[in-house]
């Protein structure tokens, strides 16, 4: 099949709610003993998964999703598929238990050999991994027996990279290498990017179904459960934090200090916290703070130490960078993908604690500092994100071979489904502060909430009003948006035919 030549234009065909291509192949997983026996394992086609769960009486039901998992027929034909994997953005714990899984499902489901991964095959000759990967002049060719491996090591085998993202270019190289399903594996820049892919693609008519696999620690990727790597980063964070709690423990009015990942979102700070019970106080960028004054930081962290003799601090990178723009020069510096470069917040802030209790001459403190940020990254997955990555990977591999197209796959409630990239695309993740989940923080460590009654942000979802906060903000408990959840994706379903 291949990408579409020109000779017999692909047939879309336009349903109400979207695109609809036909199913056209038995699926061979019909013959695979593992799935041949229960008619069950086959998901039927118009099975969707709510997006939304707690309703009201009386309620609209809300946006539903088709769900993830292998259908009776699919659309490729095993030998004419021409497969590739890239992996982007930032790295994070699991990319290559994904890797290894889309290979082994493609091959061991399928029967799909033609798997590629896009890196350079020479790196010192050419461009790296990541969507500048599509640049460079070779692939490299990804088996059962290449990948077998991998899970276990942090990192990327396919390497990663930020920017770069030249659209004509990247699908030049998927049509002229006759590539017809493209695996994308990143966070919320890198399904932006895929979009855009996605468009073109569809523009030039080509028969290609592009998916996306929702990566990051930052779990910052809205609609899904959770992102994966979000799990062992939490994990791996509470290593630090028994570091920190040790440290500050055994030193007279010990601070221990844990600067966390977390750009936008101060999720890994937020359940590191709630994991490790150690911590008297998480600041996150969602929650402005101040450090001065009645309620402020200085106040907290002296009157801890007079009940407790010790305490533990998390932070998240992003937290408190207004703060950190007043005292430093502001720099609007920008990475090669358009993320804000942030402030070092960690030193900041222990610096600003040093100086405070320095100045004020009334209590000697003992302030030790760590940052495992890179570290917490660069492991490999733990066993549950690597279930988990096995669960997207063969997910999206059902969705590519089954037609589908211009999706990201994750769990939505629990149940694996495909996400129109629009919908990924329209919004950020945010820990929202109105959520009962902030309260189990706050009363986990007993920290000031720094907001005063003025400031508490109206909640007013009951009345199916988006959050009246600063940033669009997607709650966890299915409450919030209301008003931008319609049901005209439900149906949405690209079939190439
Ligand atoms: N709006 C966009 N359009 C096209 N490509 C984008 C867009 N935003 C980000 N990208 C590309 O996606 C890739 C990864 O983005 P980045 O923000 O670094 O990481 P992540 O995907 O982990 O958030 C980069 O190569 C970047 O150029
Ligand atoms: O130094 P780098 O590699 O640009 O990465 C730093 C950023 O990467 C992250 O770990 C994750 O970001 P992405 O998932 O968007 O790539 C952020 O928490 C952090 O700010
Ligand atoms: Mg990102």
């Amino acid at each position: 099949m291949g990408s579409f030549s020109g000779n017999s234009p692909p047939k879309i065909v336009h349903g109400e709610a979207g695109y609809v291509l036909e199913d056209t192949f038995p699926n061979p997983l019909q013959d695979n003993t593992a799935y041949s026996v229960v008619k069950q394992y086959f998901v039927n086609v118009d099975d969707t998964v709510a997006q939304k769960i707690v309703v009201h009486k009386g309620s609209p039901r809300g946006t539903h999703f088709r769900r993830a998992g292998p259908r009776q027929k699919v659309y490729f034909e095993s030998d004419e598929v021409r497969a590739c994997i890239v992996t982007c953005g930032g790295l994070c714990p699991g990319l290559n238990t994904v890797i290894r899984e889309i290979v082994c499902g493609l091959h061991h489901m399928y029967g799909v050999k033609k798997v590629l991964g896009i890196d350079a095959e020479d790196r010192l000759l050419d461009a790296q991994g990541g969507y500048r990967g599509f640049y460079a002049r070779n692939t490299i060719a990804l088996t059962p027996k290449t990948v077998n491996d991998i899970h276990k090591r942090g990192g990327t085998v396919l390497g990663t990279s930020r920017g770069g993202h030249d659209t004509g270019k990247i699908v030049d190289s998927i049509q002229d290498r006759g590539i017809n399903q493209v695996y994308i594996i990143g966070g919320d820049g890198t399904q932006r990017g895929a979009s855009v892919i996605y468009e073109e693609i569809r523009r030039r008519g080509l028969k290609v179904a592009v998916a996306g696999i929702p990566k990051t620690i930052d779990n910052d990727i809205p609609v899904i459960d959770k992102s994966f790597g979000f799990d062992t980063a939490v994990e791996e964070a509470q290593r630090a934090i028994n570091a920190a709690h040790v440290e500050s423990d055994s030193i007279e009015n010990g601070i221990g200090l844990v600067k966390l990942m977390g750009r936008y979102s101060g999720y890994i700070a937020m359940y590191a916290t709630l994991a490790s019970r150690d911590v008297d106080c998480c600041l996150i960028p969602e929650s402005p703070f101040y450090l001065e004054g009645a309620g402020g930081l200085f106040e907290y962290i002296e009157k801890r130490l007079k009940e407790n003799g010790h305490m533990v601090i998390v932070i998240a990178e992003g937290a408190g960078q207004e703060l950190l723009s007043e005292v430093l020069r502001t720099s609007h510096q920008q990475d090669a993908s358009g993320n804000k470069l942030l402030q070092d917040v960690g030193l900041w802030i222990s610096q600003s604690i040093k100086d405070h209790f320095s100045r004020q001459k009334k209590m000697a403190i003992n302030l030790k500092y760590i940052d495992p940020t890179y570290m917490i990254r660069a492991i490999p997955s733990n066993a549950s994100d690597n279930v988990y990555c096995t669960l997207l990977a063969q997910s999206a591999v059902h969705g590519a071979m089954a037609g589908y197209t211009g999706f990201t796959v994750g769990p939505v409630n629990g149940r694996h489904c495909y996400i129109p990239f629009y919908r990924i695309n329209e919004g950020q993740h945010y820990v929202v502060i109105t959520d009962r989940m902030w309260a189990r923080l706050l009363s986990s460590t007993n920290q000031p909430s720094f907001i005063t009654a003025k400031d508490v942000i109206e909640d007013s979802r009951d009345e199916e009003e988006p959050p009246k906060t600063p940033k669009t903000q997607m709650s966890d408990d299915n409450s919030a948006d209301d008003k931008l959840m319609v049901n005209k994706d439900v149906n949405e379903r690209a079939v190439i035919g």
